[in-house]
């Protein structure tokens, strides 16, 4: 693999050369939905136009093909990740699906009164809902991870939290609304020496950098292939298979099954007792090409590569009087997440007056309430960069914020104050 060539990365990316009016599109919201190389738009088209049918159910040759290539994409999935075997790497819609897949088939089988579950203030709600659903109908409670104005997980606090009463311990890799990069690692070791288990949100890292669930010995780890340049509505669910087996089904269906009676039914083994009816075939076709994609230029340049956007993007944004950058951790992934507070101007009006000049970030609270509360915002701006982003997209971003300042300024200073009435 080469160093990110961002020039032939982006001619890669069709969506990217079109303008908004007449400004060029600068998509920095990479961290809502990354956009789709060429690989992967053409791998989808092809399946479909050629290659589809229904899968695991025909004995006819287009039916295997396409089982086939569901279950090579699989095989990516597992491989990229590095898990022992594709089975442990289930289909799902999404990281909210993957998510609620747990907290329902082992949280609601498992969790007792009196159990713990642990989050963090960082999390998304997809990480912190189906945790309240599974509480409430089981009786555990969920106890939360502080952090510090840095927007980094206060670890002894976290130290502290643990105990015999703890089973799960659910966080993200990367928080989407900062960017703190946590160290999961050292996270699901304190877990396991308490007896719990752990669940890894990996929504925002995998596209970032090498994901190794082995390595990390997650328990369960969760991610989209649309924040991994493949399409939406396909996300993977990772399991050790020992925990995966001893797991109801979470869903009833076609697939899941070995045999159906009304007396009663058993169950597929895995992958498929987690994925009854009709899967997104073509949505996994997908994101084995997006991955494909990716290994071929090489995850070891990317991080790199958005450090240094990072970096320079940063600087920029420092230097703008009255932009507050909320999410200061050491360790952090490609995301700027900030506020225009002197002279105030709210995070929707930034959004704006960018989309006015073809940039595109995203406002408001990123699915975070609790940490915009925390940080004492309704909400912030948030700029999110991938590999298809370069220099010019950070002038572009940071000028314009500073045309969005000035203006405020003067719009500020125009201001008459009313004269004292006698
Ligand atoms: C850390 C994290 N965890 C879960 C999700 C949900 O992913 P889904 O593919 O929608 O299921 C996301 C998606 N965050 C988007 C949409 S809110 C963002 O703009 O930040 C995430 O960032």
């Amino acid at each position: 693999p080469m160093p990110i060539d961002s020039n032939a990365i982006r001619e890669q990316f069709p969506i990217l050369s079109q303008t908004v009016g007449a400004c060029p599109l600068v998509f920095l919201d990479s961290a809502a939905s990354t956009q789709q190389p060429t690989a992967v738009i053409d791998a989808v088209a092809g399946y479909h136009r050629s290659q589809h049918a229904n899968i695991h159910r025909a004995v006819y040759q287009l039916s295997q093909g396409a089982t086939r290539d569901y279950e090579e994409a699989r095989a990516t999935v597992a491989r990229f990740i590095n898990a022992a075997e594709p089975a442990e790497c289930l289909f799902t819609r999404g990281t909210t699906e993957s998510i609620n897949l747990v907290a329902a088939a082992w949280g609601r089988a498992t969790l007792q009164p009196g159990d713990e579950i642990i989050l963090s203030t960082l999390e998304h709600h997809s990480n912190i809902v189906p945790w309240q659903l599974a509480a409430q109908a089981t009786g555990a409670r969920i106890k939360v991870i502080p952090i510090n104005d840095a927007g980094e997980l206060d670890l002894d606090a976290y130290r502290r939290l643990l105990s015999s009463r703890t089973r799960l311990v659910a966080v993200n890799h990367v928080s989407n609304a900062l960017g703190t990069i946590n160290p999961v690692r050292e996270i699901i070791v304190e877990a396991h020496a308490a007896g719990a288990l752990t669940l890894i949100d990996g929504a925002q890292w995998v596209a970032h950098g090498r994901t190794d669930v082995q390595a990390l010995d997650a328990d369960f780890y969760a991610f989209s292939g649309h924040k991994l340049f493949g399409p939406t509505g396909i996300g993977v669910l990772y399991g050790k298979r020992h925990l995966l087996e001893a797991m109801p089904p979470y869903q009833g269906g076609g697939d899941m099954i070995e045999q159906v009676r009304f007396e009663g039914s058993t169950y597929a083994g895995l992958p498929n007792r987690f994925e009854a009816g009709t899967p997104n075939i073509a949505g996994a076709v997908g994101l084995g090409a997006a991955i494909r994609w990716i290994e071929a230029i090489g995850l070891e340049w990317i991080g790199p590569y958005e450090q240094g956007l990072l970096a320079h993007a940063s600087e920029r944004l420092r230097a703008i009087p009255g932009l507050v950058l909320k999410g200061t951790a050491a360790r952090k992934s490609a995301v700027l997440s900030f506020v225009l507070t002197d002279p105030p101007v709210s995070t929707l009006d930034v959004g704006t007056q960018l989309d006015l000049r073809g940039i595109c970030i995203r406002t408001g609270h990123h699915c975070c309430q609790p940490l915009m509360e925390r940080l004492g915002v309704a909400a912030t701006a948030r700029a999110s960069l991938a590999l298809y982003n370069n220099r010019d997209d950070i002038e572009r971003f940071a000028d314009a914020l500073s045309e969005i300042v000035e203006r405020a300024q003067t719009a500020a200073s125009a201001v008459v104050e009313p004269t004292p009435t006698t």
